[in-house]
């Protein structure tokens, strides 16, 4: 089935699925068409500045109070929250997972979130986990919100359908989306298994970065940002809802489906994006510029220039710089970045790095390229070249970023991670030219 958007980022968008379920010049009717509840979803405090703020509001069957009822706590032992304390089994270092494996048992899109590192404090929303997810079944009857955060989610393997109350979004890998804060949804495998990466975002919500010089084009364009067209289900059966809230999990059960938004308007709701529609704009001379260059979106943490999270994706792009050491450089940052390979390879590490890995480079722990990416860099013929079938990412957050006791235990762990740092050796022997000699 193909699915409808509309596009823009942050727009104030109105759907409607019936004839005048949506109401026109006013919020709240003494009686909505079709007998229809009317309920406002707020994003943001009601009083926030008209740039942040956002809210909803959604004519639905029922209201969402007769979905939140008498909840009971339930575990999901490896979805962790900021601060997890205690947890923290690996001693300081650089490190990296080989892809997470897909699940045995039948495992949907919730319990197969596996917590890698957490940053920041959930309670003071400040900072965001990652997360890898690997499922093999379609939620059903099983819904999901969570309060503690919006949910930026990047599929590396599998296609997902987002079955959202505000409408259906479809995901392939390559595409990105958004599931803002308290937003219920369930997620269907359109592919099985499915696997991929989660940011989840306690703090102010995922915006687009500033182009200063840059101007009004290129990088992450507005339009390209697609929101789903209202969509309900009139399901008078059993159904769960699941809810994070403050680390914890709970559910309660319905006896109808809580899918049951008729029509709604505002500017509070999930959005996809694809990658692939994102313009580069880099170097046409010489030196590597900043991974900034690559933002596509930021979540500011209130001190300018200082984003809780950076989403920031490394896509194919034409090198073309001259005398320039091309692939990124030796670094230590006070960001922490996690890193995740959608497809292909990344230029500083071509070897070890696979599709579905993870690495990591906590706060002012130094990184750069191998041993074999910087020999290759060093001696490469600098004709222009084109990187092309890949598509690496960071979550970079001005938190360190604390792995879970899953990610340290983990089969995945490359215990071997440093080494590829090993081989670099001494050039220097006091003349110019540097010895390179091999
Ligand atoms: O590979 C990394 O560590 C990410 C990164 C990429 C880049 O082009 C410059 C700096 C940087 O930290
Ligand atoms: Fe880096």
């Amino acid at each position: 089935m193909t699915r409808s958007y509309m596009p823009g980022f942050g727009n104030d968008f109105e759907t409607e699925t019936l004839p005048g379920s949506l109401p026109q010049g006013r919020n709240s009717p003494q009686r909505p068409a079709y007998g229809l509840y009317a309920e406002q979803l707020s994003g943001s405090p009601f009083t926030a500045p008209r740039g942040t703020n956002e809210r909803s509001w959604l004519y639905r069957i029922r209201p969402s109070v007769k979905h939140h009822r008498r909840f009971r706590a339930i575990e999901m032992p490896f979805w962790k929250t900021a601060p997890h304390s205690g947890d923290h089994a690996l001693a300081l270092g650089q490190y990296r997972w080989d892809p997470l494996p897909m699940p045995v048992e039948p495992t949907d899109f919730v319990a197969g979130m596996r917590t890698m590192t957490t940053a920041g404090d959930a309670l003071g929303q400040a900072g965001m986990a990652a997360h890898v997810y690997a499922a093999n079944v379609s939620m059903t009857d099983d819904h999901f919100f969570n309060a503690d955060g919006e949910m930026l989610v990047v599929p590396q393997e599998g296609r997902v359908r987002f079955v959202t109350e505000m409408g259906v979004i479809e995901l392939a890998p390559g595409e990105i989306a958004v599931l803002p804060r308290g937003l219920t949804f369930k997620v269907e495998l359109i592919d099985t298994p499915a696997r991929g990466y989660v940011c989840e975002n306690y703090g102010a919500k995922f915006t687009l970065p500033d182009r200063g010089p840059i101007g009004a084009n290129c990088l992450a364009n507005p339009r390209d940002f697609k929101t789903p067209v209202a969509w309900f289900e009139e399901k008078e059966s059993p159904c769960r809802l699941i809810v994070k809230w403050c680390g914890a999990f709970h559910a309660t059960e319905l006896d109808h489906s809580p899918l049951d938004v008729v029509a709604w308007h505002g500017n509070y709701a999930p959005y996809k994006y694809d990658l692939a529609t994102y313009s580069p704009v880099g170097a046409i001379l010489f030196d590597h510029p900043d991974p900034s260059i690559f933002t596509v979106l930021t979540a500011p943490s209130g001190e300018e220039g200082t984003a809780n999270i950076d989403f920031v994706i490394f896509p194919p792009r034409w090198l073309v710089a001259e005398d320039t050491f091309r692939p990124p450089w030796y670094h230590r940052n006070v960001m922490s970045e996690f890193m995740g390979l959608i497809r292909g390879q990344y230029d500083a590490k071509e070897k070890g790095f696979v599709p579905g890995g993870v690495s990591l480079h906590n706060m002012m722990l130094a990184h750069g390229p191998d041993a074999f990416g910087f020999d290759k860099a060093s001696r490469a013929e600098l004709k222009p070249v084109k990187l092309d079938h890949t598509m690496a990412f960071m979550f970079e957050t001005r938190f360190p970023q604390m792995p879970t006791r899953f990610a340290a235990e983990s089969e995945a762990l490359q215990d071997d991670y440093i080494d590829c740092w090993t081989a670099l050796k001494k050039r220097f022997n006091g003349t110019m030219e540097g010895d390179w000699s091999d």
